[in-house]
């Protein structure tokens, strides 16, 4: 990468919230050249919207790292990666014509007349709808994004790839587009499977001489979506196999749909052709749920099992469990069933008896001297410069996080803060927690390591 783009990059980190920074300015690439600095984007939709929404930031960032002499911005189509290693690839094969009608493992013997290839049975997980996804700060890009995946497969959100931490939702919105495509039109060819499912199904069809239908049967279909694309590194056989079914399905304006748990550049073992090629589309990131959020879910899921959950019930669990959405599940359910068992209603103490060990877990690593010790590795200082009178702002400010996650995750009052902070008055305690709030909202790297902080302590 030229060092003016990484630069730039910088500064339109500081300037561009998260999801604007990672959809649209992280596919591109960089070619500098005299005065001019080419930016290549992945697909024509991240072309025009970067052009349309983001040029000025773009400028203005370069502008700032290059204050003499600007170079002038062009923003292209295009794939540096692709181009520098092989003119060739970029050839997409054209769709191979079904000669027959042909019997995979997953076809059924009903046959669509409309599309003349048989009907397949779809094996996508109907409780994963949109109806059932809930929305939030968190998620809100990647869920509008499946949506309009959803209206318009084929579009412009072709592949559209879905990163994120485990348990946060991308299989269920990976299935919601599925579902939703069979609903619009029933005799779609849709078919999700996890990645090391395709591995697996390649190696059969290999092993039993069933390769060419194997091909048949992938780039005839009309949405493809593979879970956890990750677990294809560093199988390369796969890997090939897998670009060509795409690149047909791409071509045909087939949708194709892939979540992994990292941003497709950062995936090891995997071909950089795919990964570039990954990025054609969009790229879309699910992140940890909020508070808000947290409490969203745990009522949505208590009605939809049947639960009677009130709303303070809902706080305490969402305040007390910060992980993912699979783990809010697993607690509710627990405490449903306790409830259920003990034929009690569900009250904050039934929750803390229920819950017992996982909150115990919790608590007893959020004491003050861990989140100081946290906090204090994290910005790279001593606990005895957090404790310390010192008010330099590489010290005070990692103090003042700290005190602020303090009283986030622990349930000490602001004098007993302030005392374990080297004798504190609470008053400083309470300024240290607006700070940090208001700081938040402006300052999107500090509210970044507050939230990984959060992670830190309570996983
Ligand atoms: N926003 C949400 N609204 C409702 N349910 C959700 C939401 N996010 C996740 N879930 C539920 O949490 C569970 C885990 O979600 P899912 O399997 O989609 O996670 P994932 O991101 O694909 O994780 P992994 O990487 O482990 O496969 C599912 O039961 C799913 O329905």
């Amino acid at each position: 990468m030229s060092s003016l783009w990484a630069q730039s990059l910088k500064h339109l980190e500081n300037d561009l919230n998260d999801q604007q920074f990672h959809t649209w300015i992280r596919p591109l690439q960089a070619i500098e050249e005299d005065s001019v600095i080419r930016l290549l984007a992945p697909s024509t939709f991240i072309l025009d919207w970067v052009n349309k929404k983001l040029m000025d930031n773009i400028r203005q960032a370069v502008a700032t790292a290059s204050p003499v002499n600007p170079p002038e911005v062009k923003l292209e189509i295009g794939d540096y990666t692709v181009e520098s290693a092989n003119e060739t690839e970029r050839t997409v094969p054209q769709p191979l014509q079904s000669k027959n009608k042909s019997e995979t493992p997953t076809t059924s013997k009903t046959s669509d007349k409309t599309s003349g290839k048989s009907a397949i049975k779809h094996n996508l997980n109907t409780s994963f709808t949109f109806e059932t996804f809930v929305e939030g700060k968190a998620n809100q890009l990647a869920a509008a994004a499946a949506r309009q995946v959803a209206e318009n497969p084929g579009g412009s959100y072709n592949p559209f790839f879905i990163y994120g931490g485990v348990g946060l939702g991308k299989t269920h919105l990976m299935h919601a587009i599925g579902n939703q495509l069979m609903k619009d039109k029933p005799g779609a060819r849709v078919v999700y499977l996890h990645s090391e499912r395709f591995v697996a199904d390649m190696v059969n069809a290999l092993r039993h001489n069933k390769i060419d239908d194997f091909k048949r049967f992938y780039r005839s279909l009309d949405a493809l979506l593979i879970d956890d694309i990750q677990f294809f590194a560093n199988k390369e056989q796969s890997q090939e196999e897998f670009f060509h079914t795409f690149n047909t399905l791409l071509e045909g304006n087939k949708q194709v749909i892939l979540t992994s748990d990292r941003f497709p550049k950062e995936v090891d073992g995997l071909e950089d052709r795919l990964k570039s090629r990954f990025g054609w589309g969009l790229t879309i990131a699910v992140e940890p749920p909020e508070f808000e959020m947290r409490v969203a879910i745990l009522l949505k899921k208590a009605s939809e099992y049947g639960v009677v959950l009130p709303d303070e019930v809902a706080f305490f669990i969402a305040k007390r469990l910060r992980g993912n959405v699979r783990d809010l599940e697993g607690a509710l359910k627990r405490v449903g069933a306790y409830a259920q068992f003990t034929q009690q209603t569900l009250t904050v103490d039934l929750v803390k008896e229920a819950l017992k060990d996982l909150l115990a877990l919790q608590q007893k690593m959020v004491t003050l001297e861990n989140i100081q010790k946290t906090v204090a590795d994290y910005y790279k200082i001593r606990v005895a410069d957090i404790l310390s009178k010192r008010r330099s702002r590489n010290v005070a400010r990692p103090r003042q996080m700290a005190m602020a996650i303090a009283k986030e995750l622990t349930n000490h009052s602001l004098p007993e803060i302030g005392d374990a902070f080297g004798g504190r008055d609470h008053t400083t305690v309470l300024h240290a927690v607006r700070k940090v709030k208001e700081l938040r909202e402006t300052d999107h790297h500090l509210d970044e390591d507050f939230n990984s902080l959060i992670r830190i302590i309570t996983n």
